[in-house]
């Protein structure tokens, strides 16, 4: 286990391979979640590329850090990691939340952006409303009471079968979180709003979307692509919000197909 201290928080984190060798993958987590959905991923990528695995403030083994947090202030804490690690222009892969901390990362430090993978996320997630309900239901009750209607939006039907013991370990992962890190991550989602940077991002940029993702639909994702220049956008079917989990290979093909269109050469297919 690796654990840095980054802006007066203990931060979680994993690097595999070396950054001075390989070109770096980073990998954001999102909502209610830590790095351990990247798992299938970071297995078929580890070969070709270094990687930077961090459980973001409020999630996992880090610290919940001085409330209330923003999505700059995850960025910070990111961009402080990547400092500490010496990497630079890294291709950042976020997932949801971790897309908007990937966006805010680019306007603050692109010298450490070298590439955006912008998974199931948007410029602009949810309406003031819908955090604010969530958040009352979460603090006036437990994450537990809204279990249910997160797994609807995170998984398909097919991995929502009891009988799927993922299924159980990923509703244990979400409850698992604390309620404070979770409330502090839902109030900074609700105060983000990337609609005007979006436009000025000049990296090469991948929005991608599982086909039934209830969190950030492909309708919300493609308005994304489309205010970022020269962004490509790619749907994976069978498929909602974490695709990381429920179709680990599709994305990994992306992911490839992608990076390698970039920077051909730098990585083998
Ligand atoms: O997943 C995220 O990081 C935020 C989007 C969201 O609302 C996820 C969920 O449905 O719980």
């Amino acid at each position: 286990m690796q654990f840095a201290r980054i802006n007066d928080v203990t931060i979680h984190y994993q690097l595999i391979g070396a950054p001075a060798d390989r070109p770096v993958i980073v990998f954001i987590n999102s909502l209610g979640t830590d790095f351990r959905i990247w798992r299938d991923v970071v297995v078929r990528l580890a070969g070709d590329y270094a990687i930077v695995l961090y459980d973001k403030r409020g999630h996992g083994l880090s610290d919940v850090g001085q409330l209330p947090s923003s999505i700059e202030d995850h960025a910070t804490d990111l961009a402080g990691l990547l400092d500490l690690l010496a990497v630079k222009a890294a291709v950042i892969c976020g997932l949801s939340v971790g897309g908007l901390i990937a966006q805010s990362l680019y306007q603050r430090r692109p010298d450490l952006v070298g590439a955006l993978l912008l998974c199931d996320t948007a410029h602009k997630i949810g309406t003031a409303e819908s955090w604010n309900a969530r958040i009352a239901a979460v603090e006036g009750k437990s994450i537990g009471s809204i279990v249910d209607a997160v797994m609807e939006r995170w998984f398909t039907p097919a991995f929502r079968r009891p009988e799927n013991t993922a299924y159980s370990g990923y509703c244990n992962m979400l409850t698992r979180q604390p309620v404070e890190g979770y409330v502090a991550a839902c109030e900074a989602i609700r105060d983000a709003d990337f609609t005007e940077a979006a436009k000025s991002i000049a990296v090469p940029t991948i929005c991608i979307v599982g086909d039934q993702d209830g969190s950030t639909p492909p309708d919300l994702v493609l308005s994304t692509a489309r205010l970022i220049p020269g962004a490509r956008y790619e749907i994976i079917r069978d498929c909602a919000h974490i695709p990381c989990v429920e179709q680990p290979e599709a994305l990994t093909a992306i992911i490839r197909a992608f990076l390698t269109s970039i920077s051909p050469g730098e990585s083998s297919p």
